[in-house]
Formats: structure tokens, sequence, C-alpha cells
């Protein structure tokens, strides 16, 4: 055996959307290559990092550095972590701080955390100046994987999830591998959901390769690093087909009109369930509808939930710590959802593993008797 391992290689994604193209980084040691990264693409020489208080503490420092090494200045703003941080209190926090430092338009807001700073942040870029530029450095699996491509940004309301937003592309995507060594087992679980959502929207293959090959993404190395820039090309793909959800961007949404209920009806209780969390709940209900409506076969939906289970991600409503409102109440919030046209349901559904399809049009009545089934 060769005494010398080689570190994984950092790949990179393009999207090329014209005059908002970039690329996503994804390996190790990005965040101490962020200045050079930045500088060498963006003009401006001042930034703001949002980040939260879990990931101030781990990686802030480091990108200050980084940043200060390539002659840019940044401003800190440290948020509560947390999915109820994704709200008009803290969007305001951010905009103030942002042009408190005089970030102009060739200057950037970079986002350091999560799936809830980079759409929050996002979104403050988006709207400070009528848009600033805007830098990626996803830290969860799940930012790696999905939140951080395509810019979709936004806050949630009290009428629902991520009702309030904007579309805005990022300018550059760091995804530091490294830095998944410090996730909790929970929330790298929660980023996995959205990975094996890639299989199941179109990709059977690549669900089979996870069902083989999960441990090793799970344990670090060279299958994470592939998994997720497979997840990010598959991502960027459709982004690119369909940028502004006019249609076919909709499957990314499998999962989604479930799992956002769910989370609504939690209140965004990350302490009860996590967006991912929220996914794999969805996507097996999607499955298990697709087949209630004669479309796929339940054993599709059987072999999606063993996957899951073996994981460890909840597949049940029941799994959620709590009571849940009555069937009614999730159908108010999946009557929120963006999706629905001149009031009728639209719901990505499945006629078999990757194989899953933009379905309008869906009764309300089907529905709601499936969640009286699911949870009498
Ligand atoms: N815009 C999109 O396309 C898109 C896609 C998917 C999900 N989302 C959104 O993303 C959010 C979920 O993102 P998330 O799962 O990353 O949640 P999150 O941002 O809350 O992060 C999860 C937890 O992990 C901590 N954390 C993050 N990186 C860490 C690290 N390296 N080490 C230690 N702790 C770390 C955070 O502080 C937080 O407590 C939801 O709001 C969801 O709606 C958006
Ligand atoms: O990028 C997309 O498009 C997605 O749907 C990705 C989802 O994983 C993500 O959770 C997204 O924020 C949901 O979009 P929404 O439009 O339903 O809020
Ligand atoms: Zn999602």
């Amino acid at each position: 055996m060769n005494a010398i391992t080689s570190a994984p290689a950092v790949q990179t994604v393009h999207v090329p959307l014209g005059e908002r193209a970039y690329d996503i980084l994804i390996g190790p040691g990005l965040i101490a290559r962020a200045g050079a990264e930045i500088s060498s693409r963006l003009k401006g020489r001042k930034a703001a990092i949002v980040t939260d208080e879990h990931v101030a503490p781990l990686y802030l420092e480091a990108l200050v550095a980084s940043l200060d090494a390539a002659g840019i200045v940044a401003a800190k703003v440290v948020l509560p972590a947390g999915e109820k941080t994704k709200s008009f209190e803290h969007l305001i926090t951010v905009c103030d701080k942002v042009l408190e430092a005089r970030v102009e338009r060739n200057d950037c807001v970079i986002a350091l955390g999560g799936g809830v700073i980079g759409d929050l942040s996002g979104f403050a870029a988006g709207i400070i100046r009528r848009g600033v530029r805007f830098v990626q450095v996803p830290t969860s699996l799940l930012a790696q994987v999905d939140s951080s491509v395509g810019g979709k940004t936004g806050i949630n309301s009290r009428h629902g999830k991520n009702l309030i937003g904007v579309f805005h592309q990022p300018d550059l995507v760091l995804a530091d591998t490294d830095v998944l060594n410090t996730l909790s087992e929970r929330e790298f679980r929660a980023g996995y959901a959205e990975v094996a959502k890639y299989g199941l929207i179109d990709k059977p293959d690549f669900f089979a390769w996870l069902e083989a090959n999960w441990k090793a993404v799970f344990t670090g190395g060279s299958a994470r690093i592939e998994a997720i820039a497979t997840s990010c090309q598959a991502k960027a793909d459709v982004v690119v087909a369909d940028e502004r959800e006019n249609g076919q961007r909709a499957l990314l949404n499998l999962g989604h009109t479930f799992g956002h209920a769910l989370e609504a009806a939690t209140a965004y209780d990350s302490s009860r369930l996590v967006h991912g969390e929220g996914v794999s709940i969805g996507m097996v209900l999607a499955h298990e509808f697709s087949a209630r409506m004669n479309l796929a076969s339940p054993d599709d939906a059987r072999r999606v939930e063993r996957h899951l289970r073996e994981v460890g991600l909840p597949t049940r409503m029941s799994e959620i710590p709590g009571e849940l409102p009555p069937a009614e109440t999730l159908m108010d919030a999946i009557a929120q959802d963006k999706k629905v046209k001149s009031g009728k349901l639209t719901f990505i559904l499945t006629r078999g593993i990757g194989q899953s399809f933009v379905a309008d049009d869906i009764p309300a009545s089907e529905v709601i008797s499936f969640l009286r089934e699911k949870h009498p």
C-alpha cells in the first residue's frame, strides 16, 4: 500500500447562467483560500460576513484572516442559530449592519453557515442597494448540496415557509468539506435527505449508489465529496434549465409540500423538526401518495423509507415529538405553498424511484383523506 495518501482534490461545478454564471468549489481547505478566490472574481474590497452563534466560534476568524490577507476588510454579523432566525427581525439587523459597513454593490455579503444563514443573508444581499454581490460559504451538508446553489433566498412568515424572498444568485460558492467534521450527526443526516432527493427525482443509479455507499458518505473522504459534487451538478442542471421555477425546477420540491407544512405545524422549532427531517418524512409521504393514486408501486415507497430509516432519518409523522395539529391544519399550510396556481394544488409525485414529475391540479379532498389516514 502506498504510504502517502493524497488529499481529495477540489472539484468545480460551473453554473452557466449567462451574466449570472458562477462556480461552486467543493473540497478541503477552501475557507483558507476564500480571500484569494473572492478577490480574483469580485472587484470590491469590502465584505460583510453573516454567520450564526454555532459557526462563528469555529470558522469566522479563519475566514476573516483569509479575506484580510487578500486585502478585503470584513464586518461581522453573528445571529442566533436555528430556523426562527429566518425572520423580518433578523433581516432588518442584517440590512442595518451591511449598510453600516458601507458595503457597496461591487462588495459582497458572505453567508458563512447553514441554509438558514444562506437564505436570510442572500435575501438581504438581493434587496440592499437593489442587489449587492453575494458569496456562499456553506457549512452544513444541506447548505453544501442544496441551499447555497440556485439563488432561492428568503424568510418565513406566520403564513408559511419561505413565503417572502427573492431570487438572487450567488457570485461564488465555496463548500469547504473540512467543516462538515464539526456538524452534529443529526444535522448531517438532515442534509443527507436532500442528497437522496436528487436520486429520487431523476437519478435512480445515484439512489442505488447511495444505498450501497451511504456509510462512506457519512464517514467522509472522497465518497462524501463525490456525493456533494453529484448533488450540486444535479441542482445546477435543473436551475440552469428553469431558473425561476416556471416548470421543472419544482421537481426540487420533492417531499417539500408535506415537509414545509410539518415545519410550519411545529412552529419552526428545530428541537422538534429540522428542514431535512421534514423533507425525509415528506418524500416518503410523496411516494406513498403516488402509490395511493395508482401511479407507482407501494414497493418503491417501502424502498425509500427503508433507506432513509437505515441512515437514521425520521420517515413518519408520528416520530415528530409533541402533538401535531389535525390534517385540516396541515392542509391550510399546504394551501399556502408557492406552487399553488389559481387555488389548485401542485405536488411532486412519482412513477417510481427516480421518476418524479410535477403533478398539477391534485384534488385537495384526496390529500386530506390521505393525511387523515397517515395522521388519524
Ligand atoms: N434556498 C434553497 O434553495 C434552500 C434549499 C434547501 C434548504 N433551504 C433552507 O435551508 C434551511 C436549513 O438549512 P440547514 O439544514 O443548513 O440548517 P441551519 O442553517 O439551521 O444549520 C443547521 C445547524 O447546524 C449548525 N452548523 C452549521 N454548520 C456547522 C458546522 N460546520 N459545524 C457545526 N455546526 C454547524 C448551525 O448553527 C445550525 O445549528 C431551511 O431554512 C431551508 O428552508 C433552502
Ligand atoms: O432550489 C429549489 O428550487 C428547491 O426547491 C430546493 C429546496 O430544497 C429548498 O428547500 C427550497 O427552499 C424550497 O423552495 P420553496 O420555493 O418551496 O420555498
Ligand atoms: Zn429543501
